[in-house]
């Protein structure tokens, strides 16, 4: 009898062991409770017990997947429940959820999740993109400052000037064209955060643009991410930490060898004018952060722009040799103000001018969002909308794919159905750069320095592929050729223009 009874002890504790293992483990809107209202979720597709669709959602994120995966999401409806591990994702698939639930509810839709590897262990719980919110706000009052006019008219000087040697390159190097995207984009970032000429080598080029690519990769992407209580675990049982935390020492390494130069530059007053330099080390702005926040500041700006310019820049030079139609139309407009008895290169203050041009960035930026779903949005209350009850915890996560395709022929790229007076405005009724109190703090650098190239190069080049295209495999990730285009200069009157504009430029840089 007694023997029996301690069985039956061993059974309970062992069933009570197996009940809150796996309530820890549960997403919230799963967990067991006593009381309290009921949780309603929109649907989503079926998942297996503790992973929910987490390895459906790792499956999809392998080559060629995730936007095919994504846009699925719209059989669902306007939202998609996606439970991951312990987390529960809410995909916002249409505008007006998106503007309701990302924009008006901002102030409960504003936090980051914590993932212990791609914001702790890559990130040292810095970069300021995925970082929680109590030691973002100081990083983000500083930042602000990249939306302001002023700033941006300095700013856009430079963008001109820094195009130049993108033009040249383009000439007297037209097969390497990605990597005269990826140098002008980087410049660009770096003459504004940093201040003065980029001066680094190729292979140091080449590990910014790896660890960049590698942090925006791992997004969503460990395990253990999805199952953050994970990280509560005893240091000798978290078997995973060693590889991650060597990553984000080398990629702290990389931000240190940029940051070192500029920071003692500003220390010994010889920086040149740069948001570092005149906002963020800025005795009068008073940032509250250490050095080491700085850096991740200032390198993560760097970053998080330079990289997605490039990307939209090449996915531009992929929508003009798949419709030519568009690329004659904008360069008819280019030409009516910059080509007649004399020739001059177009710059921002021909904007108000070129409405078509700035509806093919926004139109580029829709047809192929540069970032497929946006970091998630966590809801720091219990909110009811519509006939849902979301817990406290959710992400709402911006399905950007499946937005781009509720326009009308969503497939088509057609700039013309921006054509609405709101085309200067990049962010009105588009999502590519997020919303709410995180919207990209960089939207309006990148109009500027998308709009300045973009311009630049439908006037003086052509371009057409150069072996077969797939619009849908634009091949982000990597630093080599990522699609067959062939760059031409346009005529010898442009080659000369550019010849005698970089010629000047170099003159007056030298003086
Ligand atoms: C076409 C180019 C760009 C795209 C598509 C893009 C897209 C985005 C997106 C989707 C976010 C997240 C927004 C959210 O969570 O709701 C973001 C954040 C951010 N972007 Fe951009 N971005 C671009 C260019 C830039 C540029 C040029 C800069 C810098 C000047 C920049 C700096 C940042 C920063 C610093 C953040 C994090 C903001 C924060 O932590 O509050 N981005 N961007």
């Amino acid at each position: 009898m007694e023997l029996l009874t301690s069985i039956h002890i061993c059974i309970a504790i062992g069933i009570l062991a197996c009940f809150l293992l796996r309530e820890t483990f549960k997403p919230k809107d799963q967990k067991w409770r006593l009381s309290g209202p009921r949780y309603k979720l929109p649907p989503g597709p079926e998942g297996t017990p503790i992973f929910g669709n987490l390895f459906q959602f790792l499956n999809a994120r392998r080559p060629g997947g995730f936007v095919p995966y994504l846009s699925s999401m719209r059989q669902h409806g306007e939202m998609a429940t996606l439970h991951l591990g312990s987390q529960t994702w809410i995909l916002l698939n249409s505008r007006r959820v998106a503007s309701d639930l990302i924009n008006k509810q901002g102030k409960i839709t504003t936090e980051r999740p914590y993932m212990p590897v791609v914001s702790g262990l890559i990130s040292n719980g810095k970069r300021t993109v995925i970082r929680q919110t109590a030691g973002w706000t100081e990083g983000r009052r500083v930042m602000h400052h990249l939306l302001s006019g002023s700033a941006l008219r300095v700013y856009g000087d430079w963008q001109e000037s820094e195009s130049l040697p993108l033009l040249l390159s383009y000439l007297e190097q037209p097969e390497r064209w990605y990597f005269h995207n990826f140098r002008y984009s980087t410049t660009v970032l770096y003459r504004l955060v940093m201040g003065g000429k980029l001066e680094k080598t190729k292979a140091e080029l080449d590990d910014y643009q790896q660890i960049t690519m590698e942090f925006v990769q791992n997004i969503g992407r460990s395990m253990i991410d999805f199952f953050p209580e994970m990280d509560k675990l005893p240091q000798v049982l978290k078997l995973w930490r060693p590889y991650w935390q060597k990553m984000g020492e080398h990629h702290r390494a990389v931000f240190q060898q940029w940051w070192d130069p500029i920071y003692a530059a500003v220390c010994n007053k010889t920086a040149k004018p740069s948001f570092v330099r005149d906002t963020l080390l800025h005795p009068d702005v008073k940032y509250k952060g250490n050095e080491e926040e700085a850096m991740y500041l200032a390198t993560s700006v760097i970053a998080a722009g330079g990289d997605n310019t490039r990307m939209t820049l090449n996915t531009f030079i992929m929508a003009m040799v798949s419709n030519p139609t568009v690329f004659a139309r904008a360069r008819a407009d280019i030409d009516a103000i910059c080509y007649g008895d004399t020739i001059r290169l177009p710059g921002l203050s021909d904007f108000t001018h070129l409405p078509y041009v700035s509806a093919i960035i926004k139109e580029v930026l829709r047809w192929r969002p540069t970032v497929p779903i946006v970091p998630p949005h966590q809801l720091t209350e219990d909110l009811h909308y519509g006939s849902y009850l979301f817990p406290k915890g959710v992400s709402f996560v911006l399905n950007t794919i499946a937005i781009s395709q509720e326009y009308d022929e969503g497939e088509c790229f057609k700039p013309e159905r921006w054509l609405d007076g709101n085309e200067d405005n990049i962010v009105h009724d588009l999502w590519a750069f997020g919303g709410g109190r995180r919207i990209c703090v960089g939207y309006k650098v990148a109009q500027q320095a998308l709009f300045v190239a973009i311009t630049r190069m439908i006037f003086c080049f052509d371009m057409s592929p150069n072996g077969p295209l797939d619009t849908r495999n634009l091949n982000h990730i990597t630093v080599d050729e990522p699609f067959p285009i062939q760059m031409k200069i346009r005529s010898p009157a442009h080659e000369a223009l550019i010849l005698k504009e970089s010629a000047q430029a170099t003159k007056t840089e030298a003086n």
